[in-house]
This record gives C-alpha cells, structure tokens and sequence, in this order.
C-alpha cells in the first residue's frame, strides 16, 4: 500500500525535514507514526498525498510511483486516500451535510449518489442525526468525527490522519481510534501521526517512531496473553 525507499525531503529553506527513510506499510494495515515534534511526521504523511515532494529516494502509494506522478494525475492519487487533520478543516459555514459532501460533489457524482454514500458515512461515525447542523453546533470530538466522515466518503483504500485526537480528551481520543479500527477491521489501510503516546500504547499496533527526521523504530506491538485477557473490548 505504502512503500518508502531512502526517501529524504529537504525543504526550500535548506530544512532537513526527512533523512533516507525506507519502510513499507501493508494492504490493510494499521500503524502508528509517532516522535518528538519536528521529527517529519506530518511532512512524512504530506508525501504520501503528493502535498509535498520527495528530495530523492522513491514513494509508492497504491502501486503508483509518485516520484512519476505529474501534476495533472495528483487529483486521482488523492481519490485514493481519505486525510483527517487535528483541527479537521471543517466550512464553519456549510452543514454537516455538505461538508461530508465536498470530495463527491468536486469529483461530480451525481446529487442521489451524494445523499445515499453522505448518509452512510454519516452513519458510521453515529451522527446520522445531525446532518442539517452546522458544525459549530457540534462537540470537538463530533467535529472530527464529522471530518472522519468526510476523509471516508468515497471509500479510500488508505486513510492518513495527523494528530486526529490532539484536541480532544482520553475517552474522546479512545473512542476515535475505535472508529479506525473499525474501518480497518472491513480492509482500509491507516496510518495515523500520533504524539500520544499512552493512547499508542493502549492500541497494540505498529509503531514507526521517528527522531530529526530519521526512521529510528519500526516496532510490531504483539498483545501478551494476559493483555489479551483483562481486554474486554
Ligand atoms: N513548509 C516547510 N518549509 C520549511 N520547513 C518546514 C516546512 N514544513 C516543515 N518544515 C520543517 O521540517 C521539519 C519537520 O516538520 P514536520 O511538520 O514534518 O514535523 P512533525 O513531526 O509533524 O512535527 P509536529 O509534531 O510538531 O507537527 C521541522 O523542522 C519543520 O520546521
């Protein structure tokens, strides 16, 4: 799904913001990248979606080269990809509605196509009820879960999030993870920037930690037998 080969990023000020990064991320995998801030994680993510370019090194995201990938071909990548950001980018002015409508409306599905896949994403992240709100009517965590709704609606293979719980409380941030993986439980792939790192540890994924913008960790978390156990969830 994601392959990374000695990717680096040098920024036009001289910011070395990655350095000879190589990792790959599996279909249906879910992983969290994590480290200090400043370490690359958002510019990390910001390749994957082609908001940035690499410097040198390769980038594959759905078996697309993005190294090849012009200009004109970027709109198709993004199709792919649904992105959730920590201040969710939601049009204080739109509804719910038509938020969660914006990626189908610009890709020009037609309006009963809109209104059946808005519901059910809507649906998904329980806020089937608010879809006539603004969303300044909403809590911080129905917001995000209104900008989750939005990143899923046309059904992306792969999901990136940067930082999707950092304004929200534990039981908000938990409840949130809940929803990813339940998306990755039905085959999307996610890889989730995160400074949290209790709540990290609580998910018993995979781990990417990066320092000043090196890959120093690649860790697989397996749940002990007696982990496992006491979790009821
Ligand atoms: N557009 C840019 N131009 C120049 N330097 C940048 C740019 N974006 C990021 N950087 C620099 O690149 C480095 C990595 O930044 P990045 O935002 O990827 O880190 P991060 O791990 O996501 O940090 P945070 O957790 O604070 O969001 C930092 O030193 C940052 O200042």
């Amino acid at each position: 799904m994601i392959e990374f080969a000695e990717v680096s990023k040098r920024y036009p000020n001289g910011q070395e913001a990655l350095k000879k990064v190589s990792f790959e991320i599996a279909d249906g995998e879910m992983a969290f990248l994590t480290g200090h801030s400043g370490a690359g994680k958002s510019t990390l993510l910001k390749l994957i979606c082609l908001m940035e370019r690499a410097t040198s090194g390769q980038v594959v995201v759905n078996n697309k080269n993005l190294n090849r990938t012009s200009r004109r071909k970027i709109p198709s990548v993004r199709r792919n990809i649904g992105m959730i950001f920590q201040d969710h980018r939601l049009l204080f002015d739109r509804s719910v509605f038509d938020n969660v409508a914006l990626p189908l409306m610009i890709a020009g599905y037609p309006h009963r196509e809109i209104g059946r896949r808005v519901r059910a994403s809507l649906d998904k992240v329980g806020l089937l009820s608010k879809e006539k709100y603004s969303p300044i009517m909403l809590s911080g965590g129905e917001q995000q879960r209104v900008g989750i709704a939005r990143a899923v609606v046309n059904k992306p293979p792969l999901l990136l999030a940067d930082e999707p719980t950092g304004n929200l409380d534990p039981e908000l941030s938990a409840e949130i993870m809940h929803l990813f993986e339940q998306f990755n439980q039905v085959g999307v792939s996610l890889l989730i920037a995160s400074h949290d790192l209790s709540l990290i540890a609580q998910m018993h994924y995979r781990t990417l930690v990066m320092k000043e913008g090196r890959l120093v960790q690649d860790q697989v978390d397996t749940i002990t037998s007696s982990e496992e156990g006491s979790d009821e969830s």
